[in-house]
Protein backbone atom coordinates (compact mmCIF):
# COMPACT_ATOMS: atom_id res chain seq x y z
CA UNK A 1 0.00 0.00 0.00
CA UNK A 2 1.11 3.52 -0.91
CA UNK A 3 0.13 6.82 0.36
CA UNK A 4 0.84 10.22 0.54
CA UNK A 5 0.31 14.21 -0.40
CA UNK A 6 0.43 15.39 -3.39
CA UNK A 7 0.42 19.07 -4.53
CA UNK A 8 -0.35 20.32 -7.93
CA UNK A 9 1.36 23.57 -8.91
CA UNK A 10 0.95 25.70 -11.59
CA UNK A 11 0.91 29.82 -12.97
CA UNK A 12 -2.93 30.93 -12.80
CA UNK A 13 -4.79 29.18 -15.74
CA UNK A 14 -2.49 26.51 -16.27
CA UNK A 15 -5.52 24.20 -15.82
CA UNK A 16 -4.98 22.90 -11.67
CA UNK A 17 -8.88 23.28 -11.22
CA UNK A 18 -9.46 21.07 -14.40
CA UNK A 19 -7.03 18.71 -13.36
CA UNK A 20 -8.67 18.17 -10.03
CA UNK A 21 -11.57 17.81 -10.65
CA UNK A 22 -10.90 15.31 -13.96
CA UNK A 23 -8.89 13.12 -11.01
CA UNK A 24 -11.37 13.14 -8.43
CA UNK A 25 -14.59 12.96 -10.71
CA UNK A 26 -16.50 15.65 -8.46
CA UNK A 27 -16.62 19.17 -8.60
CA UNK A 28 -14.30 20.38 -5.75
CA UNK A 29 -12.27 23.04 -7.20
CA UNK A 30 -14.11 25.93 -9.26
CA UNK A 31 -13.29 26.08 -12.63
CA UNK A 32 -13.21 29.17 -14.71
CA UNK A 33 -11.16 31.02 -17.65
CA UNK A 34 -10.37 33.97 -15.50
CA UNK A 35 -6.63 33.71 -13.34
CA UNK A 36 -6.72 33.66 -9.76
CA UNK A 37 -10.12 31.70 -9.15
CA UNK A 38 -8.52 29.19 -6.66
CA UNK A 39 -7.96 31.22 -3.33
CA UNK A 40 -7.64 28.31 -0.70
CA UNK A 41 -5.74 24.83 -1.17
CA UNK A 42 -8.35 22.27 -2.25
CA UNK A 43 -8.06 18.66 -0.68
CA UNK A 44 -9.80 15.81 -2.29
CA UNK A 45 -8.40 11.93 -1.46
CA UNK A 46 -8.19 9.30 -4.19
CA UNK A 47 -8.17 5.41 -2.87
CA UNK A 48 -7.63 2.43 -4.74
CA UNK A 49 -8.02 -0.08 -1.66
CA UNK A 50 -5.33 -2.25 -1.04
CA UNK A 51 -2.78 -0.06 -3.57
CA UNK A 52 -2.94 3.80 -2.80
CA UNK A 53 -4.61 6.90 -1.43
CA UNK A 54 -3.63 10.01 -2.96
CA UNK A 55 -4.51 13.10 -1.04
CA UNK A 56 -4.88 15.85 -3.91
CA UNK A 57 -4.46 19.87 -2.95
CA UNK A 58 -5.00 22.37 -5.41
CA UNK A 59 -2.87 25.46 -4.65
CA UNK A 60 -3.74 28.95 -5.61
CA UNK A 61 -1.77 30.05 -8.76
CA UNK A 62 1.53 31.36 -8.18
CA UNK A 63 1.56 35.38 -8.43
CA UNK A 64 3.28 38.26 -6.85
CA UNK A 65 2.03 39.26 -3.40
CA UNK A 66 0.57 42.51 -4.83
CA UNK A 67 -2.48 42.69 -1.94
CA UNK A 68 -2.11 41.12 1.28
CA UNK A 69 -4.36 38.39 -0.38
CA UNK A 70 -1.62 37.83 -2.43
CA UNK A 71 0.45 37.68 0.34
CA UNK A 72 -1.73 35.01 1.57
CA UNK A 73 -1.98 33.25 -1.48
CA UNK A 74 2.13 32.52 -1.68
CA UNK A 75 1.80 31.72 2.04
CA UNK A 76 -0.64 28.75 0.73
CA UNK A 77 1.85 27.93 -2.12
CA UNK A 78 4.53 27.33 0.58
CA UNK A 79 2.73 25.15 3.22
CA UNK A 80 1.42 23.05 0.39
CA UNK A 81 5.21 22.56 -0.64
CA UNK A 82 6.33 21.92 2.50
CA UNK A 83 4.12 18.81 3.18
CA UNK A 84 3.97 17.18 0.22
CA UNK A 85 5.38 13.88 -0.86
CA UNK A 86 5.32 14.27 -4.76
CA UNK A 87 4.66 17.78 -6.29
CA UNK A 88 3.01 17.97 -9.73
CA UNK A 89 4.03 20.72 -11.95
CA UNK A 90 1.31 21.52 -14.08
CA UNK A 91 2.70 24.19 -16.94
CA UNK A 92 0.55 25.15 -19.95
CA UNK A 93 2.38 23.95 -22.90
CA UNK A 94 1.84 26.82 -24.85
CA UNK A 95 3.47 28.84 -21.72
CA UNK A 96 6.68 30.33 -21.78
CA UNK A 97 8.97 27.61 -20.74
CA UNK A 98 11.94 29.69 -19.55
CA UNK A 99 9.33 31.42 -17.52
CA UNK A 100 8.13 28.81 -16.04
CA UNK A 101 11.05 26.87 -15.23
CA UNK A 102 12.48 30.29 -13.60
CA UNK A 103 9.39 29.63 -11.39
CA UNK A 104 9.66 26.24 -10.29
CA UNK A 105 13.14 26.79 -9.67
CA UNK A 106 12.50 29.47 -6.91
CA UNK A 107 10.35 27.46 -4.71
CA UNK A 108 13.73 25.57 -4.16
CA UNK A 109 11.63 22.46 -4.49
CA UNK A 110 13.08 19.23 -2.46
CA UNK A 111 10.11 17.05 -3.19
CA UNK A 112 10.39 14.48 -6.50
CA UNK A 113 8.10 16.41 -9.37
CA UNK A 114 6.20 15.49 -11.96
CA UNK A 115 6.22 18.14 -14.33
CA UNK A 116 2.82 17.85 -16.21
CA UNK A 117 2.50 19.69 -19.73
CA UNK A 118 -1.52 20.55 -19.85
CA UNK A 119 -3.63 21.51 -22.97
CA UNK A 120 -1.48 19.09 -25.54
CA UNK A 121 -4.82 18.92 -27.32
CA UNK A 122 -4.12 23.06 -28.54
CA UNK A 123 -0.66 22.36 -29.69
CA UNK A 124 1.53 20.56 -32.14
CA UNK A 125 3.41 17.58 -31.44
CA UNK A 126 6.79 19.19 -31.90
CA UNK A 127 5.83 21.77 -29.62
CA UNK A 128 5.14 19.07 -26.62
CA UNK A 129 8.14 16.98 -27.64
CA UNK A 130 10.74 20.39 -27.24
CA UNK A 131 8.83 20.80 -23.61
CA UNK A 132 9.09 17.39 -22.78
CA UNK A 133 12.65 17.72 -23.44
CA UNK A 134 13.31 20.66 -22.12
CA UNK A 135 12.42 20.19 -18.64
CA UNK A 136 13.85 16.46 -18.22
CA UNK A 137 17.35 18.21 -18.35
CA UNK A 138 15.61 20.00 -15.14
CA UNK A 139 17.15 18.81 -11.43
CA UNK A 140 13.97 19.20 -9.89
CA UNK A 141 11.85 16.90 -12.85
CA UNK A 142 11.50 13.18 -11.89
CA UNK A 143 9.26 12.82 -15.26
CA UNK A 144 7.48 15.01 -17.82
CA UNK A 145 3.96 13.93 -19.11
CA UNK A 146 2.02 15.35 -21.66
CA UNK A 147 -1.76 15.45 -20.85
CA UNK A 148 -5.10 17.06 -21.64
CA UNK A 149 -7.22 17.52 -17.95
CA UNK A 150 -10.29 17.78 -20.18
CA UNK A 151 -9.79 13.75 -21.26
CA UNK A 152 -9.60 11.75 -18.82
CA UNK A 153 -7.95 8.76 -20.64
CA UNK A 154 -4.12 9.61 -19.81
CA UNK A 155 -5.06 10.39 -16.10
CA UNK A 156 -4.21 5.83 -15.78
CA UNK A 157 -0.77 6.51 -16.81
CA UNK A 158 -0.42 9.89 -14.60
CA UNK A 159 -2.20 8.07 -11.60
CA UNK A 160 0.90 5.31 -12.25
CA UNK A 161 3.54 7.60 -12.38
CA UNK A 162 2.46 9.22 -9.12
CA UNK A 163 1.99 6.11 -7.46
CA UNK A 164 5.26 5.09 -8.11
CA UNK A 165 6.60 8.03 -6.46
CA UNK A 166 4.87 8.02 -2.95
CA UNK A 167 5.92 6.25 0.11
CA UNK A 168 4.81 3.08 1.55
CA UNK A 169 2.37 3.68 4.48
CA UNK A 170 -1.13 3.42 5.60
CA UNK A 171 -4.07 5.15 4.35
CA UNK A 172 -4.62 8.51 6.40
CA UNK A 173 -8.06 8.75 5.45
CA UNK A 174 -11.21 6.31 5.04
CA UNK A 175 -11.98 5.45 1.63
CA UNK A 176 -15.63 7.13 1.82
CA UNK A 177 -13.75 10.61 2.79
CA UNK A 178 -13.49 12.77 0.02
CA UNK A 179 -12.36 16.04 1.32
CA UNK A 180 -11.48 17.21 4.78
CA UNK A 181 -13.18 20.46 4.11
CA UNK A 182 -16.29 21.50 4.93
CA UNK A 183 -19.54 21.36 2.30
CA UNK A 184 -20.16 24.86 4.04
CA UNK A 185 -17.21 26.02 1.81
CA UNK A 186 -17.96 24.50 -1.25
CA UNK A 187 -21.25 25.99 -1.31
CA UNK A 188 -19.68 29.33 -0.88
CA UNK A 189 -17.21 28.69 -3.67
CA UNK A 190 -20.31 27.73 -5.95
CA UNK A 191 -21.57 31.13 -5.13
CA UNK A 192 -18.30 32.74 -6.29
CA UNK A 193 -18.11 30.61 -9.27
CA UNK A 194 -21.02 32.21 -10.38
CA UNK A 195 -19.56 35.64 -9.90
CA UNK A 196 -17.12 34.72 -12.29
CA UNK A 197 -19.13 33.96 -14.76
CA UNK A 198 -21.57 36.48 -15.00
CA UNK A 199 -19.75 39.66 -14.56
CA UNK A 200 -16.75 41.03 -16.03
CA UNK A 201 -12.89 41.55 -14.35
CA UNK A 202 -13.61 44.10 -11.78
CA UNK A 203 -16.37 42.82 -9.53
CA UNK A 204 -14.84 39.16 -9.02
CA UNK A 205 -11.91 40.29 -7.84
CA UNK A 206 -13.65 42.78 -5.25
CA UNK A 207 -16.48 39.81 -3.78
CA UNK A 208 -15.69 37.51 -1.00
CA UNK A 209 -18.41 35.06 -0.12
CA UNK A 210 -19.53 34.16 3.57
CA UNK A 211 -21.59 31.27 4.08
CA UNK A 212 -23.61 32.23 7.47
CA UNK A 213 -25.74 29.08 7.86
CA UNK A 214 -25.77 25.48 6.37
CA UNK A 215 -29.06 23.81 8.05
CA UNK A 216 -30.27 20.07 6.94
CA UNK A 217 -34.01 20.12 7.34
CA UNK A 218 -35.87 16.76 6.31
CA UNK A 219 -36.71 17.54 2.92
CA UNK A 220 -34.01 20.29 2.18
CA UNK A 221 -31.00 21.95 2.99
CA UNK A 222 -30.98 25.39 3.69
CA UNK A 223 -27.80 27.94 2.68
CA UNK A 224 -27.56 31.43 3.53
CA UNK A 225 -24.71 33.49 2.31
CA UNK A 226 -23.54 36.75 2.07
CA UNK A 227 -22.09 38.22 -0.82
CA UNK A 228 -18.96 40.62 0.44
CA UNK A 229 -18.20 43.71 -1.84
CA UNK A 230 -15.77 46.77 -0.85
CA UNK A 231 -17.98 49.60 -3.07
CA UNK A 232 -21.68 50.57 -3.23
CA UNK A 233 -21.38 50.59 -7.08
CA UNK A 234 -20.39 47.29 -6.95
CA UNK A 235 -23.39 46.34 -4.93
CA UNK A 236 -25.62 47.93 -7.61
CA UNK A 237 -23.98 45.81 -10.40
CA UNK A 238 -24.05 43.08 -8.80
CA UNK A 239 -27.97 43.11 -7.50
CA UNK A 240 -28.78 44.12 -11.27
CA UNK A 241 -31.82 46.06 -12.15
CA UNK A 242 -34.87 45.00 -10.18
CA UNK A 243 -32.58 42.25 -8.45
CA UNK A 244 -31.83 40.46 -11.77
CA UNK A 245 -28.48 39.62 -11.47
CA UNK A 246 -28.26 38.37 -7.87
CA UNK A 247 -30.91 35.72 -8.95
CA UNK A 248 -29.28 34.64 -11.52
CA UNK A 249 -26.49 34.10 -9.35
CA UNK A 250 -28.72 32.10 -6.54
CA UNK A 251 -30.28 29.91 -9.35
CA UNK A 252 -27.75 29.14 -11.23
CA UNK A 253 -25.79 28.32 -7.40
CA UNK A 254 -28.99 26.54 -6.33
CA UNK A 255 -29.07 24.48 -9.37
CA UNK A 256 -25.23 23.16 -8.83
CA UNK A 257 -25.59 23.09 -5.32
CA UNK A 258 -28.27 20.63 -5.87
CA UNK A 259 -26.07 18.49 -7.85
CA UNK A 260 -23.50 18.32 -5.62
CA UNK A 261 -25.58 17.34 -2.21
CA UNK A 262 -28.43 15.78 -4.24
CA UNK A 263 -31.02 17.09 -2.34
CA UNK A 264 -33.25 20.37 -2.39
CA UNK A 265 -31.91 23.78 -1.71
CA UNK A 266 -33.06 26.48 -0.54
CA UNK A 267 -30.68 29.43 -1.20
CA UNK A 268 -30.73 32.77 0.14
CA UNK A 269 -28.07 35.62 -0.85
CA UNK A 270 -27.34 38.93 0.30
CA UNK A 271 -24.93 41.85 -1.32
CA UNK A 272 -23.03 43.57 1.75
CA UNK A 273 -20.64 46.36 1.54
CA UNK A 274 -17.30 46.26 3.57
CA UNK A 275 -14.97 48.68 2.07
CA UNK A 276 -11.22 47.72 1.65
CA UNK A 277 -11.80 43.88 2.78
CA UNK A 278 -8.87 43.05 0.92
CA UNK A 279 -6.67 44.49 2.83
CA UNK A 280 -8.04 43.90 6.32
CA UNK A 281 -6.65 41.27 7.97
CA UNK A 282 -9.47 40.34 10.53
CA UNK A 283 -12.10 40.68 7.71
CA UNK A 284 -9.90 38.04 5.55
CA UNK A 285 -9.82 35.82 8.20
CA UNK A 286 -13.55 36.07 8.55
CA UNK A 287 -14.01 35.01 4.88
CA UNK A 288 -11.80 31.81 5.68
CA UNK A 289 -8.45 33.19 4.18
CA UNK A 290 -6.23 32.21 6.82
N1 LIG B 1 -8.18 23.12 -24.34
C1 LIG B 1 -7.91 22.87 -23.06
N2 LIG B 1 -8.33 23.73 -22.10
C2 LIG B 1 -8.05 23.45 -20.82
C3 LIG B 1 -7.33 22.28 -20.44
N3 LIG B 1 -7.20 22.30 -19.09
C4 LIG B 1 -7.81 23.42 -18.65
N4 LIG B 1 -8.33 24.12 -19.67
C5 LIG B 1 -9.06 25.41 -19.59
O1 LIG B 1 -8.19 26.40 -19.06
C6 LIG B 1 -8.91 27.31 -18.22
C7 LIG B 1 -8.27 27.40 -16.84
O2 LIG B 1 -8.43 26.18 -16.15
P1 LIG B 1 -8.49 26.12 -14.53
O3 LIG B 1 -8.57 24.69 -14.19
O4 LIG B 1 -9.52 27.04 -13.99
O5 LIG B 1 -7.06 26.72 -14.19
P2 LIG B 1 -6.33 26.91 -12.76
O6 LIG B 1 -4.91 26.59 -12.97
O7 LIG B 1 -7.05 26.17 -11.70
O8 LIG B 1 -6.49 28.47 -12.58
P3 LIG B 1 -6.48 29.36 -11.23
O9 LIG B 1 -7.64 28.90 -10.42
O10 LIG B 1 -6.68 30.73 -11.80
O11 LIG B 1 -5.18 29.17 -10.57
C8 LIG B 1 -10.35 26.81 -18.22
O12 LIG B 1 -11.08 27.54 -19.17
C9 LIG B 1 -10.22 25.34 -18.61
O13 LIG B 1 -11.38 24.84 -19.24
C10 LIG B 1 -6.90 21.38 -21.49
O14 LIG B 1 -6.26 20.37 -21.27
N5 LIG B 1 -7.23 21.74 -22.76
Amino acid sequence: MKSGFVNIFGKPNAGKSTLLNGLLGEKLAIVSSKVQTTRHRIKGFLTKPDEYQIIFSDTPGIIEPKYKLHQKMMGAVKSALEDADVGILLVDVKDNLEECNELFTSLRLKVPCIVLLNKIDLAEKEQVDNAKAFFDAQPYCKTTLGVSALNQKIFSTLLKAIVDLLPEGLPFYSEEELTDLPVKFFMGELIREKIYQLFGDEIPYHSAVLVNAFKEKNTLVKIQADIIVQRETQKVILIGEGGKMIKKIGTLARQDMEKFLEQKVFLELFVKVRAKWRDNDAQLKEYGYN
